[in-house]
């Protein structure tokens, strides 16, 4: 759902694929001003949860105080929405839906660095190995605006970052101010 101020842009995959990075990367590349919404911290941050899972250690999200928080956001245009998942997002939102990929065993080191219960990690692990995020955007959304991209180096995040700024530029020149 873009608006003249800009298009709105989902990078989504399994926690630890590198969502943030990228994001906040492309937010200060980008020749547009793009807001950089992490999902995950805008739910702690207004509570939009029901809950916190201690088991888990996270928050059971309110997705309809979520949607109704972000439906504002998106309305302004010019926005990323980094989330680890994507399918509760209507339809009509996204111009570009990024999903990052990742050797599994790389997923399962970098949310070890990160502190998360073994149970949390398992899941993660498996749900990049059964790519569940990718198949989710799929049947979410149109083929022609989702993206699958491999986020396992620095080489890897230095071409994501070039190509959607290839893509924002192409969307810039589409819609002259
Ligand atoms: N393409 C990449 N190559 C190497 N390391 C990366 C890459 N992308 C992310 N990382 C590293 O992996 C970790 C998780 O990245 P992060 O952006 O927090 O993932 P997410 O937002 O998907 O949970 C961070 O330590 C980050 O520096």
């Amino acid at each position: 759902m873009a608006t003249s101020k800009g298009p709105v842009i989902v990078v989504t995959g399994t926690p630890g694929t590198g969502k943030s990075t990228l994001a906040q990367m492309l937010a200060s590349e980008s020749p547009i001003v793009l807001r950089h919404i992490n999902v995950g911290e805008l739910v702690k941050e207004k509570k939009l949860y029901e809950e916190y899972d201690d088991d888990w250690q996270s928050y059971t999200v309110d997705e309809d105080k979520l949607l109704d928080e972000l439906e504002l956001i998106v309305a302004d245009g010019g926005v990323i929405l980094d989330w680890h998942t994507c399918d509760i997002f209507p339809e009509r939102w996204p111009d570009l839906v990024v999903v990052l990929r990742c050797d599994h065993t790389i997923v399962w080191e970098r949310l070890e660095k990160r502190g998360y219960p073994l149970k949390k990690i398992q899941e993660n692990n498996e749900a990049e190995i059964m790519q569940v995020v990718l198949e989710d955007a799929r049947s979410s959304y149109p083929a022609e605006i989702v993206v699958e991209l491999q986020s396992q180096t620095t080489e890897d995040l230095e071409s994501n970052v070039t190509r959607i700024i290839g893509w924002i530029e192409a969307w810039k020149n589409d819609h002259p101010a």
